[in-house]
Parts: C-alpha cells; sequence; structure tokens
C-alpha cells in the first residue's frame, strides 16, 4: 500500500474553522457530526479527529504524524513537538484564544497576589500551575471539566478559563485580573515523522497552502488601467502588500496597474483611484497568496 500521513485535526470548537481552512486550502474533508475518521479527498491523509486537549501527547506518542491544535495545550501537556507553524485562526474570529485569570465584577480581588491561600478552578492545571509558580502564590487549584464560568463566587475564589470574544465573561459578570497566555492554534509534527522524506515534503506542502489560504483570507486582488501621467499619484495612495504590476498597454500614453490590497480599504481606495483618472477598476477575490 502506498504511504499516508496520519493527521489528527481538532474535535470541538476548532473543529468547524479547521475543516473550513482545509477547504479553503484545497482540502476536501467529509466529515460528518459523529464521524472521527473522516475522508477526503486526498488519499495521502489518514485523518483522525481527536479533542484538542490530547492531539499534542499523540503527536508526540508517535500515533499520529502530525495534527493541529492550540499552542496553548500543547503548553499544557509539555510536550516536544517540531512546531512548522502557527496559524493565526480561532473559533469565532481572527484573534487569539486568551487564558485569563477572573473574579466576579465586585470581587475584593484585584491582583494576583490578592489569591494567596484562595480557591482557583480551571481547566488548564498545567497552565495555572506555572503561572502561581512565577508569581510565588500559593493557591488551592481544581481541575475543572468545563462550565467553569459558573463556579465563582460559590465554590471558588477564582477561574483560570479562555476568552476569546469576551461574550462569555460579559454574559457571567466576570472582571479579568491578568493574562496568563495567548493561543493560536499551530502545526505540529512528531519530531521522527519529520524525518522521513516523505512525510516531511507531504507536511511542508499542506502547511504551505493553509498558510497561504489564512494570508489570502482578508485581501483582495485590484486591477485597473491607468493614463501614464497619473501613475505617480496613484502609486502613493496604493499602500501595496509587494511591489504593484505596471504593465504597458495597446494606447502607449496608458499602463495596466495589477497589486494586492486589504479588503478593508478596498472601499476606500476605489473611489480614490477613479478621482486620480482610473478606468476598467476590477476587484477579485484570492484563494491563496504564497509568498
Ligand atoms: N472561544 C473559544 N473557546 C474555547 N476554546 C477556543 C476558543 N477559541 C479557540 N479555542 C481553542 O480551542 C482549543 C480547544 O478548546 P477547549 O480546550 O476549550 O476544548 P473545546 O474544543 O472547546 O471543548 P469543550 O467543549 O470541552 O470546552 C484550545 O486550543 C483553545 O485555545
Ligand atoms: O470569549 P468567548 O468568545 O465567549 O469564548 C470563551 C468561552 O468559550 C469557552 O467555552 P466552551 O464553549 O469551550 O465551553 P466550556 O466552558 O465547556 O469549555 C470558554 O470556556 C468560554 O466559556
Ligand atoms: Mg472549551
Amino acid at each position: 500500500m502506498s504511504q499516508q500521513l496520519k493527521i489528527a485535526l481538532p474535535k470541538g470548537s476548532l473543529q468547524e474553522p479547521t475543516l473550513s481552512l482545509f477547504e479553503k486550502a484545497g482540502y476536501n474533508i467529509y466529515s460528518s457530526d459523529r464521524g472521527l475518521r473522516p475522508s477526503s479527498d486526498d488519499s495521502d491523509l489518514d485523518i483522525y479527529m481527536i479533542r484538542a486537549q490530547e492531539i499534542g501527547r499523540y503527536i508526540d506518542q508517535g500515533f499520529v504524524d502530525c495534527g493541529i491544535t492550540g499552542y496553548d495545550w500543547v503548553y499544557e501537556n509539555k510536550v516536544d513537538l517540531e512546531d512548522l507553524a502557527e496559524l493565526p485562526y480561532s473559533r469565532a474570529s481572527t484573534r487569539p484564544t486568551r487564558w485569563v485569570l477572573v473574579v466576579p465584577e465586585n470581587s475584593e480581588i484585584q491582583t494576583v497576589q490578592d489569591l494567596e491561600g484562595k480557591r482557583i478552578a480551571t481547566e488548564g492545571v498545567g497552565i495555572t500551575e506555572r503561572y502561581l509558580a512565577e508569581k510565588g502564590v500559593s493557591a488551592k487549584l481544581e481541575f475543572s471539566w468545563g462550565a467553569t464560568e459558573v463556579k465563582v463566587p460559590d465554590l471558588v475564589d477564582a477561574i483560570v478559563d479562555v476568552t476569546e470574544t469576551g461574550s462569555s465573561l460579559r454574559a457571567n459578570k466576570l472582571r479579568i485580573v491578568d493574562e496568563l497566555l495567548q493561543s493560536f492554534p499551530h502545526f505540529y509534527a512528531n519530531p521522527n515523522a519529520y524525518r522521513d522524506d516523505w512525510k516531511k515534503e507531504k507536511m511542508d506542502r499542506i502547511v504551505m497552502m493553509l498558510k497561504g489560504a489564512l494570508e489570502a483570507r482578508d485581501k483582495v486582488g485590484l486591477k485597473l488601467n491607468l493614463p501614464k501621467s497619473a501613475l505617480e499619484p496613484v502609486l502613493e495612495i496604493l499602500p501595496s502588500l509587494r511591489r504593484p504590476t505596471v504593465s504597458p498597454l495597446a494606447d502607449g500614453d496608458w499602463v495596466a496597474v495589477e497589486t494586492v490590497i486589504c479588503e478593508s480599504i478596498a472601499r476606500q481606495i476605489i473611489p480614490d483611484l477613479k478621482v486620480l483618472g482610473a478606468e476598467g477598476i476590477i476587484e477579485f477575490p484570492l484563494n491563496k497568496i504564497v509568498p
């Protein structure tokens, strides 16, 4: 049988954004709600859906060759993996997940030092232990299986939990005392698997396409025609990610300009270009940007 790459993808919070990133990168993964061994349109891949908390351990043990999981859980599990790329996406936004120490809004606790001898609940016991040791604070740490917000103030004095958009903190009237860690998903490999030429090349190619898809996420392509005399002022207002391509047109007094810009500024720039004399302006979506 031909070789296959065993790859673990996260079940849970990161499942949906991870599968949609793979689709944008060109890999279609066919996953039903309960299916833990999804198939895909790339027969080189042997895919396992595994809880984000455990993926690092399974890569470390060589049960899978590689996988995507949050940096937070690899830090928590203290496993030594080949870190091929940070992939800046999250559950609901493009912001990193933050592990924060939080208390009820009206709590007397203002700093971590106020937690000496107090009780803290968290899913990330290792992350919290290391943080408290760094701060020289000794507190009673309790492992929490989730829904941790409900435990303050009756069961514990503070919790350490992840926040992304902040809506759970607001809904539960909680206040951030300190931030312990920021985390994005990473593509990790087992160091031995990464020494295998075929697997290394396969992983590097997947990482290139994933990064290319993320890079293109909020960018658009822009093409326009211009009288040569307007080129200088136009180049001044184009915040080109890379140098714009300028090509001559059949009419020697005109040039075509092609570039890539952030989608968020297109609505400002396109009318400005028009005022400067641009014609035939085309904005188009991009699938990948590979530098
Ligand atoms: N809004 C978010 N909430 C929770 N985790 C998030 C969020 N955004 C990104 N993540 C990331 O998802 C990964 C898994 O999160 P977590 O450990 O909370 O498990 P989960 O998939 O949310 O399952 P559970 O329902 O048990 O919490 C972590 O690496 C975390 O940083
Ligand atoms: O800042 P936000 O965007 O609101 O995200 C943070 C919330 O997401 C996580 O909950 P999850 O859905 O993973 O459930 P859990 O509490 O059981 O972990 C986390 O524990 C917070 O409750
Ligand atoms: Mg969670």
